[in-house]
């Protein structure tokens, strides 16, 4: 996406609040009406000094009413007018101030929420494409270019464009032709200006990437530290780190270099504009000293803004660039839509099926015409070597993905028909990363189902063999938990996850390798909490271990994204087939590793 469509986006955020946007133009109004006034009174405040305070309001570009007064009342009159615009401007800068803050952190505010929104509707496979510290760093790097843009550069187009406006007419009324000329410097600037600022876009935008790679190799870091530790990693690591910040360095250096250059130039011209004006003026006596020092200061005041106008479009670009990357996740679309004729799911009743369904991550095939049935009241596992497609498999039955061909049909309807989330709320998902948000035990457990009463939460935590743990916490059910609050060990917080799931009252209970990454100890633990959940309901197992699954009311294996092998643990033995060499490879397998 080009810097200008991104731009034009995000001004689309800035719409529902163009109310704030007119009341800080009303004070930049007054803040440019009132630098104009300053400019016009120099000359007038050089007779006034001149004359002791009683011919400052004569002349060509006097104050008129002020000429009419007494020496007395004058002699003040002029301060107070000083005074007048001073106030003036001061409310005029509040008001700017405070109205363009509130404009850039609404339109912030509501780009973060679309992003939040975007994000965790985001599919795990989309997700797992991005690195998890490139995406924060969008949502502070980012967000922040686009706050400074909202609030310097809209402003500064806003209020210096006026300033503009207004010290070129006190110029041009001073003297046309002088004033003509010296204005003329403006447009000068504006080509070899508009190349630097091309030169400084491209920095930035590199600039701001190399800082995305920076946060996601942090964050990668800080995620596998034992890792990098133990292999001692941390020179390499430290290599990759600081290559990105050479790259980083470079980029921004080349991007301030060619930032500066524009008020450098600015500079020049206007000297130059200056020192041609006062050497015309001197030779040729053209103008009354007054009027030349009005128009004099309407010029130099007037290239600062120009040269504003310019270092604040360093922020729009920055804000492009962002925009360019925040617009790319703000696109991505869920694979699995909503069709236009959706309905919600009712509660499964009899079945689960897929029917011949294929899919593919990308190029790489995941599943391969698998059918398979899942019972009403009935456990289901899914076992098989790594990579098979088990967890396919559950992404598809919660619609993170769809079928690239084939059905998955919930009592005999196509899941397509109905809406996305009410069929996702058919599930309770454990995975093997129990997830537990920073908060009490209790807000942990609600997480599935907010109005659950305590007796509720207490009753599924006691199911899940989690309720004894959570009674010898700290607070009982009220600690709190993750950053700063207890640390749990793997098997309660997946016990926690265990309560939380039949707390949800979904119908079906989806467990993805729930015991894989435990200890033994823990295993035994989550295990004996499965053993009272799982009978009776509806649930698929996902395992990697087969001696975890022997109680399920069927078995499949499922290799290269078909099921191979179906039946009872026993008579799964007894066939002697691919069911059969699993278990004796992994059996004789743990012998070794107890031996
Ligand atoms: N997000 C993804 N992007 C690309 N390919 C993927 C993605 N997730 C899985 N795959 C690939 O799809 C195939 C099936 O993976 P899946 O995770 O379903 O298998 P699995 O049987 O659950 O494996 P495991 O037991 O190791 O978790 C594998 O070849 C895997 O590499």
């Amino acid at each position: 996406m080009r810097t200008r469509t991104a731009l034009f986006r995000l001004s689309h955020y800035g719409r529902p609040h163009v109310g704030v946007l007119v009341a800080a133009f009303a004070c930049m109004v007054v803040l440019g009406l009132g630098t104009g006034a300053y400019a016009y009174l120099m000359g007038p405040a050089l007779g006034f000094l001149l004359s002791g305070g009683t011919e400052g309001f004569s002349g060509a570009h006097a104050v008129p009413w002020l000429s009419t007064l007494p020496r007395e009342a004058a002699l003040w009159g002029f301060p107070v007018v000083v005074i007048a615009v001073g106030v003036f401007k001061g409310v005029g800068y509040l008001g700017q101030f405070y109205f363009m803050g509130l404009f850039a952190q609404r339109v912030v505010r509501d780009l973060r929420r679309d992003l939040f929104l975007r994000l965790t509707a985001l599919s795990p496979s989309q997700l797992s494409r991005e690195r998890t510290g490139d995406l924060l760093s969008r949502f502070s790097t980012d967000m922040t270019a686009v706050e400074w843009a909202a609030m310097y550069t809209v402003g500064s187009y806003l209020r210096d464009t006026l300033q503009v406006i207004v010290l070129a007419g006190v110029a041009l009324a001073m003297s046309p032709l002088l004033g003509a000329l010296m204005l003329a410097v403006i447009p000068l600037a504006a080509l070899p200006a508009s190349r630097l600022t091309r030169k400084a876009l491209r920095g930035t935008r590199e600039g701001q990437a190399q800082l995305g790679q920076l946060a996601g190799q942090l964050h990668e870091g800080l995620g596998g530290l034992r890792t990098i530790q133990a292999f001692n990693g941390q020179a390499a690591e430290l290599e990759r780190f600081s290559a990105h910040t050479k790259a980083h360095e470079e980029a921004v250096v080349s991007a301030a270099w060619a930032r500066g250059g524009v008020p450098g130039l600015m500079e020049v011209l206007a000297a130059a504009a200056l020192a041609g004006a006062l050497a015309y003026t001197a030779a040729t006596r053209a103008m009354e000293p007054e009027a030349l020092l009005s128009l004099l200061t309407a010029v130099i005041l007037v290239y600062q803004p120009v040269k504003d106008l310019g270092r604040v479009t360093q922020f729009a670009m920055q804000a492009g660039a962002a925009g360019e990357r925040l617009f790319a996740l703000l696109d991505l679309r869920h694979p699995v839509e909503d069709g236009p004729g959706a309905v919600a799911a009712p509660p499964l009743a009899q079945s689960l099926r897929f029917e011949d369904v294929h899919f593919s991550y990308g190029a790489r095939r995941a599943l391969e015409g698998l059918t398979l049935e899942l019972p009403v009241g009935k456990v289901t596992a899914l076992v098989g070597p790594s990579g098979g497609g088990k967890s396919t498999v559950a992404s598809l039955l919660l619609r993170f993905e769809k079928p690239q061909s084939g059905r998955v049909l919930l009592d005999g309807v196509d899941a397509d028909r109905y809406l996305a989330a009410t069929v996702r709320a058919q599930f309770a998902l454990v995975t093997q990363e129990p997830l537990l948000f920073s908060g009490s035990v209790l807000e942990n457990l609600r997480f599935a189902r907010p109005e659950a009463t305590l007796e509720e939460v207490e009753a599924a935590a006691r199911v899940a063999h989690a309720d004894g743990f959570i009674r010898e916490l700290p607070q009982g059910y009220d600690t709190r938990l993750g950053e700063r609050g207890v640390t749990l060990s793997g098997g309660q917080r997946q016990r926690l996850c265990i309560a939380r799931a039949v707390l949800s009252r979904a119908p079906v209970l989806v467990l993805d390798e729930a015991t894989s990454s435990l200890d033994p100890e823990s295993e035994r633990e989550v295990q004996s909490a499965l053993a009272a959940v799982l009978p009776g309901r509806t649930a698929l197992v996902i395992a990697h271990r087969l001696s975890t699954v022997t109680g399920a009311d069927i078995t499949h294996v499922v290799e290269a994204g078909r099921i191979v092998e179906s039946g009872h643990h026993l008579d799964l033995l007894r066939a002697g087939g691919r069911y059969a060499a699993l278990w004796n490879l992994q059996t004789v397998g743990s012998e070794r590793g107890a031996a």
